[in-house]
């Protein structure tokens, strides 16, 4: 049953809930946390943060002029109740569903959102560059980026807040500090916080009221005295945001409209250069389950509001990151030199499995990609064997470090890259299409794509055992496909595929888990005179030339199939099928890649349909190849 909510009934847009009185604001955060939950019961998403910051996102919406002032949430994971303040609440229920809303913020969604977002820690970045605009150009509305303690960890945060103080930009920086990430925050950072946060740094009263003086003028209003008194100490001096020329005030009760309010109106009134504003709230804040569960519900399937009980598909196979992860334990066990590195996503990747076995070979660096891989890089240096277990979309973020740190002084760096390809309900943001491209065109690196679970432990093996440079496997999100698993995997030989079905006319050749639609195309093509090739490539690089040779010798087409964007393994084969010269003897080659374009979220399954890379859409793509029209069409 929906939730009763007549307050939030009125407010469809940040003007409504403007013409609240202040004291019902506390009634209106209540009704909109008790809709946030009832939505994200039936739709799954991430509902920790945003229980976290409903009352923060109420006050924000209240006090400032969105969408003339400029609203930035990183990440975005966090934007729900945003959403259903914001004009969105009629499809709030569509969340992460096909056709409905995107589960971050995004330009194209809402005026509300000026930044999409869903990759972490860019916030500041981009409201210092709308502040700079607001300059050029003469107007006076205010930017506000409201950035977690977790993302506050990366680099680019810490890149923007260093320009942000040298520009003495008039921005709004909130620090919504829960002390948890994902899982609980690491580093030096994060415990740098947490002693903000107890008060331990803070200046008397008198100081404090000084302080506020010089930032805000004489107006300084005494409640944000209260507010911050209230909270467990005084603004603080000489904290490292002060000494980056930022303004520092908290930390503020983020739960309490009374204390933030005036705050941010202060703020909002009579501040110059940039401020940073602590505070404190609790992720999964108002749901009992949530609070009391490890990971704040940070992420969640659909489930029963009463029991925070939720749905869990039955699964035939084990998920390829489980496989992962046990395939390093054990091999972890034989070689005392595997050490495994993740940027925050200590879940996500398996590598909390492997954290219980071997904590001491295990690092969680925090939001921190570009690091991950060159802290591994200098971990190959001295011969241990880092596994940098980073999904394929966060590996974007350190490209450069793969290239620089690793690739060219050619270091073994083992890549386990997670969630390859579609990922569903987390949209394009999230999608690992490009992994493949931009890592099979440097020189050097090992890139292969595991078939199934049984391969990826093959993978995880030859990983292991690889030490003349970087190696990279990717597997993608899910469950495999319930193939026999041997005891142990198998070193395989760099360079080498393996053929599954022999043919003579039509060679499918695939790179990664679409092999099972391949084998399945293959019959069909087969009950219709089509007598077809079926080979795993394995390798994206090196490739293997004999196999793509003799496929193409033989057959009449070849067809590439794989879960990444263009430029990736079939650019690889066109490249070496031309160099060789063999694209001149009538072979009709026709690569299925990922579009093109941004795919939006929906279920994996239809998003592979959709891109004409499941069975049906092999099996269109060779009739239509061989001229078979009206079955291209009945495929
Ligand atoms: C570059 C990047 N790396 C990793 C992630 C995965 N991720 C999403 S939210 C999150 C934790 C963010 O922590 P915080 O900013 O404190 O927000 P909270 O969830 O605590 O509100 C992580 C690691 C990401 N979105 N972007
Ligand atoms: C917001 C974010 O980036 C992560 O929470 C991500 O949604 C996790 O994805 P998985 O569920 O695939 O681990
Ligand atoms: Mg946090």
């Amino acid at each position: 049953m929906k939730p009763d909510t007549p307050l939030l009934d009125k407010v469809r847009i940040p003007a409504d809930l403007r013409m609240l009185d202040e004291s019902a604001l506390p009634q209106l955060a209540a009704e909109l946390r008790a809709e946030l939950i009832d939505a994200v019961s039936q739709t799954g998403g991430h509902l920790g943060a945003g229980l976290g910051v409903v009352e923060l996102t109420v006050a924000l919406h209240y006090v400032f002029n969105t969408p003339d002032d400029r609203l930035i949430w990183d990440v975005g994971h966090q934007a729900y109740p945003h959403k259903i303040l914001t004009g969105r609440r009629d499809r709030i229920r569509t969340l992460r569903q096909e056709g409905g809303l995107s589960g971050f913020t995004r330009r194209a969604e809402s005026e509300y959102d000026p930044f999409g977002a869903a990759h972490s820690s860019t916030s500041i970045s981009a409201g210092l560059g709308m502040a700079m605009a607001r300059d050029l150009s003469g107007g006076r509305n205010n930017v506000i980026s409201v950035i977690g303690d977790g993302s506050m960890s990366a680099g680019m945060a810490f890149e923007a807040l260093n320009n942000a103080g040298a520009l003495d930009a008039r921005l709004i920086v909130i620090l919504n500090d829960n002390d948890m990430s994902i899982a609980p925050p690491t580093g030096a950072m994060s415990a740098y916080l947490a002693r903000l946060a107890s008060g331990k740094a803070y200046l008397g009263l008198r100081d404090f009221g000084k302080k506020l003086t010089s930032y805000l003028g004489k107006r300084a209003d005494r409640a944000i005295t209260r507010a911050v008194e209230h909270a467990r100490g005084y603004v603080t001096g000489g904290t490292l945001f002060e000494e980056l020329g930022f303004y520092h005030i908290g930390p503020i009760d983020g739960h309490n409209l009374e204390h933030l309010i005036p705050v941010l109106k202060n703020v909002r009134d009579n501040g110059k250069g940039p401020v940073l504003i602590h505070v404190v709230t609790q992720k999964g804040k108002g749901y009992a389950p949530a609070e009391a569960a490890a990971d704040k519900y940070h992420g969640v399937n659909k489930f029963d509001v009463i029991t925070g009980a939720q749905a869990k598909a039955p699964a035939n196979a084990p998920a390829y990151t489980k496989v992962f992860a046990e395939t390093l334990i054990q091999e972890a066990r034989e070689d005392d030199r595997i050490v495994a590195i993740t940027a925050a996503m200590p879940s996500g990747t398996g590598l909390d499995l492997f954290g219980e076995v071997f904590p001491k070979r295990t690092f969680d660096v925090g939001i921190a990609e570009q690091h991950a891989v060159t802290f591994a890089a200098g971990l190959a240096t001295e011969g241990y064997k880092p596994f940098a277990a980073i999904y394929s979309t966060f590996l974007q973020r350190a490209y450069d470090q793969v290239v620089h740190d690793v690739a060219i002084q050619k270091l073994p760096v083992r890549f386990p890259i997670d969630r390859a390809g579609f990922v569903g309900a987390d949209g394009a943001t999230h999608c690992g299409a490009f992994d493949t491209t931009f890592l099979a065109s440097l020189p050097g690196f090992v890139v292969m794509a595991a078939a199934d679970e049984a391969e990826l432990r093959h993978m995880v093996r030859t990983a292991a055992s690889y030490d003349d440079g970087p190696i990279a496997f990717r597997y993608p999100r899910g469950n495999g496909v319930g193939v026999d698993m041997p005891e142990r995997g198998s070193v395989l030989e760099i360079g080498k595929g393996r053929i599954l079905k022999e043919g003579a006319k039509v060679a499918l050749l695939s790179f990664g888990t679409r092999l099972q639609d391949c084998l399945v195309a293959a019959e069909e093509l087969g009950a219709a005179g089509l007598s077809t090739t079926v080979a795993d490539a394995r390798f994206a690089k090196p490739l293997d030339e004999d196999l793509i040779r003799r496929l193409a010798r033989s057959h009449e087409v070849l067809v590439t199939v794989e879960e990444g964007a263009i430029g990736g393994f079939a650019a690889q084969v066109l490249h070496f099928l031309a160099r060789e010269g063999l694209l001149e003897s009538g072979l009709k080659v026709r690569p299925l890649v990922l579009p093109d374009a941004f795919t939006d979220h929906a279920k994996p399954e239809k998003m592979y349909a959709d891109a004409g890379l499941d069975a049906a859409g092999i099996v269109r793509t060779v009739f239509a190849t061989l001229g078979h029209g009206a079955q291209a069409q009945r495929a």
